[in-house]
C-alpha cells in the first residue's frame, strides 16, 4: 500500500487527504504547529475549513515533518502560492528521496513569475525526489468532499512519475488524467483564477450572460496566448486544466475568486475583502506574477491587466472596464 504525505491543513490539502484516506491509503498531513496538529487530531475534523467532515481512520496529522513524510511515496503540496516556497523550505529535509512531489497549488510566484513546479525545482535538487508533478483541474473542494464526481490532471515531463501519482490518487469519484505538458496545466490552473475575479466583477455589476461569456472566452484566449508563448501545447488549454477549470470557477458560486470579484464590484476595497476572508483568492496574488511573465514574453493580457489596475493601481472599476472595452478593435 502506498503512503501519502500532505503539506497544508488547508481546504484543498484536507480534501485531498480525506478522499485518499477514505480508500484506506495511509495519509499524513503536516501541520505547522503542535497546537494545530493536536486540535485536528482531537477533533478528527478540520473545523476551520471543512466542518462536519470526519477524518477517516487512515488519516493522521503531525507537526513533525519527519513523522508526517516518513516513507511517503507521494507528497502533495496544497498551500497558498504566496507561502509555497517557504513551506517547501520547512519540509524539504524530511522528504524521502524516492517520493514523488506534486504541487496542488494554483498560482504564479510574485516577483519571479515562476510556476509552482519551477519553485519546487529551485528548492528540491533532483536527488531529493523521484519526480515533480502538478495537479490541476475543475476541482471545487466542497463538491469533491461531498463525494460528487470530479476529474483532474496530473502533469509532469516525467511520465512515469505522473502515472504513479495517477495510480495513487485516482478513484471512481476522482478521475485523474495524466498530461506531459506541465507548463500548460499550471498556467491553466493559475490564470483562470484571474479570469474568475473578472467574471465576479461582471456578475457584481449585473452585466449579464453575454458579457460573462465574453470574459470566459477572451480569458481563455489570453491564458492560451501566454501559456503557448511559455512553451505549452495549446491543446492543453482546451482540456480539464484549461477550459474545464475556467468554466467551473467562473460559473460556480462556490468559487472564492469569483466571490472576491463580486465584492469588488459592490465597492469593497481589495484590502477589506482580503481581511474579511479566511480563504485564499489566488487570483489576487497571481495577477502580478502573470503580468511579470506576460511582459517578459511580450504578450498582451488585457483582462489580467484590467484586474491589476482595479486591485493594485486604484483605478476606479468602471473606468478600468471602460478602458478594456475601448481598446482598438481587432480580429478575433
Ligand atoms: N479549495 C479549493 O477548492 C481548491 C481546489 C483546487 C486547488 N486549490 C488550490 O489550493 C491552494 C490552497 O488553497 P485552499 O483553498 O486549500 O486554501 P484555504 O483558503 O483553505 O486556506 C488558506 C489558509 O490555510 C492556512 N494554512 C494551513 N496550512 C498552511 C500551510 N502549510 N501554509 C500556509 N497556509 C496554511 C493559512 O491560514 C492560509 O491562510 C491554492 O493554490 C488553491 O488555488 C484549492
Ligand atoms: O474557489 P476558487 O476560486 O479558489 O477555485 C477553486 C478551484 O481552483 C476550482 O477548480
Amino acid at each position: 500500500m502506498p503512503k501519502v504525505g500532505i503539506v497544508g491543513t488547508t481546504t484543498w490539502g484536507t480534501t485531498l487527504g480525506v478522499i485518499i484516506a477514505r480508500r484506506g491509503i495511509d495519509v499524513s498531513i503536516w501541520a505547522r504547529t503542535e497546537a494545530e496538529a493536536a486540535t485536528l487530531e482531537a477533533a478528527r475534523e478540520n473545523a476551520r475549513f471543512l466542518p462536519g467532515v470526519r477524518f477517516p481512520e487512515a488519516l493522521s496529522v503531525s507537526a513533525s515533518p519527519s513523522e508526517a513524510f516518513e516513507s511517503a511515496d507521494l507528497v502533495l503540496i496544497a498551500v497558498p502560492s504566496r507561502t509555497f516556497r517557504a513551506n517547501v523550505r520547512r519540509v524539504r529535509r524530511a522528504l524521502p528521496p524516492n517520493a514523488i512531489v506534486v504541487s496542488a497549488t494554483k498560482g504564479i510566484e510574485t516577483g519571479t513569475g515562476k510556476r509552482m513546479s519551477e519553485v519546487l525545482a529551485d528548492e528540491l535538487p533532483s536527488g531529493m525526489h523521484r519526480g515533480i508533478c502538478a495537479l490541476s483541474g475543475p476541482n471545487l473542494s466542497r463538491e469533491i468532499i461531498g463525494s460528487k464526481p470530479a476529474s483532474t490532471v496530473i502533469a509532469s515531463a516525467d511520465v512515469d512519475a505522473a502515472c504513479t501519482a495517477q495510480r495513487i490518487t485516482n478513484s471512481n469519484l476522482f478521475r485523474v488524467y495524466t498530461n506531459e505538458d506541465i507548463v500548460g496545466v499550471e498556467f491553466g490552473g493559475a490564470l483562470k483564477n484571474i479570469i474568475a475575479l473578472a467574471a465576479g466583477v461582471c456578475d457584481g455589476l449585473n452585466y449579464g450572460d453575454n458579457a460573462k461569456a465574453a470574459i470566459i472566452t477572451r480569458g481563455l484566449a489570453e491564458i492560451g496566448r501566454l501559456a503557448e508563448a511559455a512553451g505549452a501545447n495549446p491543446l492543453t488549454l482546451a482540456g480539464l486544466a484549461g477550459m474545464g477549470d475556467l468554466i467551473a470557477t467562473c460559473s460556480s458560486s462556490l468559487s472564492r475568486n469569483q466571490y472576491f470579484g463580486r465584492r469588488l464590484a459592490l465597492g469593497d476595497s481589495a484590502e477589506t475583502i482580503r481581511a474579511s476572508m479566511d480563504n485564499v483568492a489566488e487570483g489576487v496574488d497571481t495577477v502580478a506574477g502573470a503580468i511579470t511573465v506576460a511582459n517578459r514574453l511580450g504578450i498582451e493580457m488585457p483582462i489580467a491587466q484590467t484586474m491589476h489596475k482595479i486591485i493594485f493601481e486604484s483605478v476606479p472599476l468602471e473606468r478600468a472596464v471602460q478602458e478594456l472595452m475601448e481598446r482598438a478593435p481587432r480580429p478575433e
